[in-house]
């Protein structure tokens, strides 16, 4: 069975829109950090404190590739990583996934992760002026990567409804 891959750089909307993607379409959903947590019994503010990003990105490799073991139809919302490490955007080519970037620009991610940086362990500890240069210097970087996904989707003035109607007209 197919499984709904979402991607795209923190704060574009892939743990929101997957949750409501998966009400709306009445298909299961997984997030991707969510699982990573549940495994080590730790946040993920934790994990990168108390064994650093490298050991994160290793368990998120690993969680990436179990779920895309399931048969089930399934909803996953990856982290704004997980594309850009360890050959995962690779994996995003497989037969059965489906992969939909959600493409938000600086000022919209810049909005959204002034207010919700607390849990995201890479921005936490930047001031405003730092954290909108580091969005635009990363997001050029990571850019090769959310551009292998197989659909674009420009999210920006758009409400979570008309996002997952998009989506679901990318999926008929
Ligand atoms: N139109 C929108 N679509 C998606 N998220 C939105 C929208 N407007 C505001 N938000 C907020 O932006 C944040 C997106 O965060 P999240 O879903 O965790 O993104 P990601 O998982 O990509 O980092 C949430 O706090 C959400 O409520
Ligand atoms: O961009 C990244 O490298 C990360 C994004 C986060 O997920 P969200 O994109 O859901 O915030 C989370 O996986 C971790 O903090 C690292
Ligand atoms: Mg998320």
């Amino acid at each position: 069975m197919k499984k709904i891959v979402l991607l795209g750089y923190m704060g574009c909307g892939k743990s929101t829109i997957a949750q409501n993607l998966s009400k709306t379409a009445n298909i299961p959903f997984l997030d991707l950090d969510k699982c990573i947590e549940k495994r080590a019994d730790l946040s993920i503010n934790e994990i990168f404190e108390k064994h650093g990003e490298i050991y994160f990105r290793k368990l998120e490799h690993e969680m990436f590739l179990e779920l895309l073991q399931s048969d089930e139809e399934i909803i996953i919302g990856l982290g704004g990583g997980t594309p850009c490490y360890a050959n995962n955007h690779e994996l995003l080519k497989r037969d059965d996934v489906v992969s939909v970037y959600l493409k938000a620009s600086i000022d919209t991610l810049y909005n959204r992760l002034i207010h919700n940086k607390s849990k995201r362990p890479l921005i936490a500890n930047m001031d405003e002026e730092e954290m909108r240069e580091f969005i635009a210097k990363h997001l050029f970087d990571r850019s090769f990567y959310y551009n292998q996904a197989q659909h674009k989707l420009p999210v920006d003035g758009k409400s979570v409804e008309e996002t997952v109607q998009e989506i679901l007209e990318l999926l008929a």
